[in-house]
């Protein structure tokens, strides 16, 4: 069991829906918030464990000049191949996990801790192994069409790669069952503000 004084508040969602836009928001209200893609991209740098067994897997084609991965090669790579992206998964997902377990007990006198994790569904067996526990879950939801739409300016995907990306997250309306609040982000984002000002007075 993790060891905390506060609640945990999970941030999810589909790829490109809002959450870091959420969260961004929520921490400059002063909450402490736990970033899962940020942790995953700290433990990729050159050298590092999770670096050195996706290099010997992938092969030194996913390097650019200077050593480090080349997110894009890679991501074009395992999104495209589902069978490649559980092999990067496996690889990654234990540091992953290891690192999000000691920075929610490091936060244990927050009252409440948000933790961005977009695969929070689908690693839910992780999530349970790691003894991780929600009081809440907030899912930031958008429309299919209007994540291809941020997904393709935001990363300069062609629609093609922006659906394999989607595709390789679970349903959003299956994700909707299973959240405690839906965060509607279709409008702008002052509309998103409020909508997390309600959320948050609320708590
Ligand atoms: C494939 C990689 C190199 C692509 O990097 P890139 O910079 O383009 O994307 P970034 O890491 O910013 O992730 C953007 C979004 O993609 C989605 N995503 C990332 N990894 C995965 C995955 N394994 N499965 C499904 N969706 C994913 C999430 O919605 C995430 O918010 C990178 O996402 C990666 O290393 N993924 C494996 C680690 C992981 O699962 N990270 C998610 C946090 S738990
Ligand atoms: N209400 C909105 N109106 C217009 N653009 C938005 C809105 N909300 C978010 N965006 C933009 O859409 C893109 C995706 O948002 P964001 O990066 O917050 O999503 P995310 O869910 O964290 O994505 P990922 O799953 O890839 O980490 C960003 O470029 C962001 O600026």
């Amino acid at each position: 069991m993790i060891h905390t004084n506060g609640r945990i508040i999970g941030i999810t969602g589909g790829i490109a829906t809002g959450k870091s836009t959420v969260t961004e928001y929520i921490q400059d209200k002063g909450y402490k918030v736990i970033d899962a893609d940020k942790i995953a991209k700290s433990l990729m740098v050159k050298g590092s464990s999770s670096y050195k067994k996706t290099v010997e897997y992938f092969g030194k084609d996913i390097l650019k000049k200077n050593g480090e991965i080349d997110r894009k090669v890679l991501g074009d790579k395992v999104f495209s191949n589902p069978k490649l992206l559980k092999v990067l998964n496996s690889l990654t997902h234990p540091f992953i996990f290891e690192e999000i377990k000691r920075q929610l007990e490091e936060a244990y006198l927050d009252d409440i801790i948000f933790l961005d994790i977009p695969l929070l569904f689908e690693e839910y067996d992780n999530i349970l192994k790691y003894d991780i526990h929600f009081d809440e879950i907030w899912l930031v939801f958008a429309d299919r069409d209007t994540q291809i739409k941020r997904l393709m300016k935001r990363n300069d995907l062609t629609k093609k790669e922006a659906i394999e990306r989607i595709d390789a997250q679970i349903d959003m309306d299956w994700k909707k069952g299973k959240a405690t609040r839906i965060i509607y982000n279709l409008h702008s984002i002052e509309n998103l503000k409020k909508d997390i000002n309600l959320l948050l007075e609320n708590l």
